[in-house]
């Protein structure tokens, strides 16, 4: 079936219109990744604002969009969650989840029903336990509810290898895992590029990794001491997996789900495609990430507690 056949028909829905809300379905728009977007977001001025303004740039793409009700955006194929509070400097994205909690919550309540075979994609923060609070509370099977996890952080990770090594980012396989935050694992020991093992490489060797993994970890701190929220990244991760859910491209791609391996909702590679999860990938990790990646599990599940079973 060709990509525009594949795509006839189908809906995204973004709840939360804010900074970051907008910029998905811009990036969504030029991709034109879905026949027809649906914003919605409980301020209406703003929503209206962002949707004649999105209209204005869809000349380009063959996507339409429109303000969505509540209820239309829960029959959509996809629908994004990206309504929510945002940090403020220096605040951590864990000191969120009380009032994230309570919006996503009455989010979950306006969509019902939910479309059996929707794909539910949690962006706001702590986006782990949003994901794990709306695996239980959609009523839509775990595999069909999914958070953008560590994707925008395995993206800056690679970001950081491909400048050492001077190769393009899409060579160098490399993953964050665990934790979208401060808890968040670079699993350096089982890296490569080319087929070789990134701890092979004589620069990768030299690099000082703790720093450049914690620049990463601490790369949404820095843009949003500059320009107050970030946007463009999560933009670009968001179209890139509503691709592989409507063109069921089975990539893997490290996102948040329920990990049985460690008992919690974390981020790790998994593929994905139009039915949502089909399998989790648990890359080889020494004793040292591991031993990270089970503190990360640890804090999840507490921070979980109240959702499951
Ligand atoms: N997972 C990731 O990698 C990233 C996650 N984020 C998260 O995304 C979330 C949104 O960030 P921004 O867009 O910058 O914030 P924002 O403040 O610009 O936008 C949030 C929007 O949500 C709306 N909203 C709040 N409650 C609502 C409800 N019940 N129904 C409908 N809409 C509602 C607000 O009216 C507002 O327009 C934050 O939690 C932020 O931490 C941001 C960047 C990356
Ligand atoms: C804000 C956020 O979660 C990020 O840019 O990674």
């Amino acid at each position: 079936m060709s990509s525009a056949a594949k795509r006839e028909g189908s809906q995204m829905a973004i709840i939360g219109a804010g900074s970051v809300g907008s910029s998905i379905a811009f990036a969504c728009l030029m991709r034109s990744v879905v026949s027809e977007l649906l914003i919605n977001d409980f301020n209406t001025k703003v929503c209206e604002g962002q949707v004649l303004d999105l209209q204005d740039a869809a000349f380009v793409s063959s996507t339409k969009v429109r303000v969505g009700t509540p209820k239309e955006c829960g029959q959509a194929d996809i629908i994004v969650i990206t309504a929510g509070a945002r940090q403020k400097p220096g605040e951590s994205r864990d000191e969120l989840v009380l009032r994230n909690e309570e919006i996503l919550r009455s989010v979950l309540d306006g969509l019902q029903p939910i479309k059996k075979t929707a794909i539910l994609m949690l962006v706001a923060n702590p986006v782990n336990v949003l994901t794990c609070m709306a695996q239980k509370l959609s009523g839509l099977p775990p595999h069909q509810v999914i958070g953008t996890g560590t994707y925008l952080d395995s993206v800056r990770f690679r970001v950081a290898v491909k400048d050492c090594l001077k190769v393009s980012e899409t060579s160098v396989h490399a993953y964050i895992v665990g934790d979208h935050g401060d808890k968040q694992v670079a699993v350096w020991s089982s890296a490569s590029m080319g087929g070789k093992p990134l701890l092979a490489f004589e620069e990768i060797k030299k690099m000082d990794r703790a720093a450049e993994a914690a620049k990463v970890a601490h790369k949404a701190y820095k843009i949003i001491d500059l320009k107050g929220a970030t946007a463009f990244g999560i933009a670009a991760v968001v179209s890139e997996v509503a691709l592989c859910i409507t063109l069921n491209k089975l990539s893997v791609v490290p996102l948040s789900t329920y990990c049985d391996r460690f008992d919690a909702c974390l981020s790790f590679p998994i593929s994905l495609g139009t039915n949502g999860v089909e399998r989790i990938v648990y890359p080889e990790m020494d004793e040292r990430e591991l031993a990270l990646v089970e503190e990360s599990a640890v804090a999840t599940r507490h921070a979980c507690r109240n959702y499951r079973n």
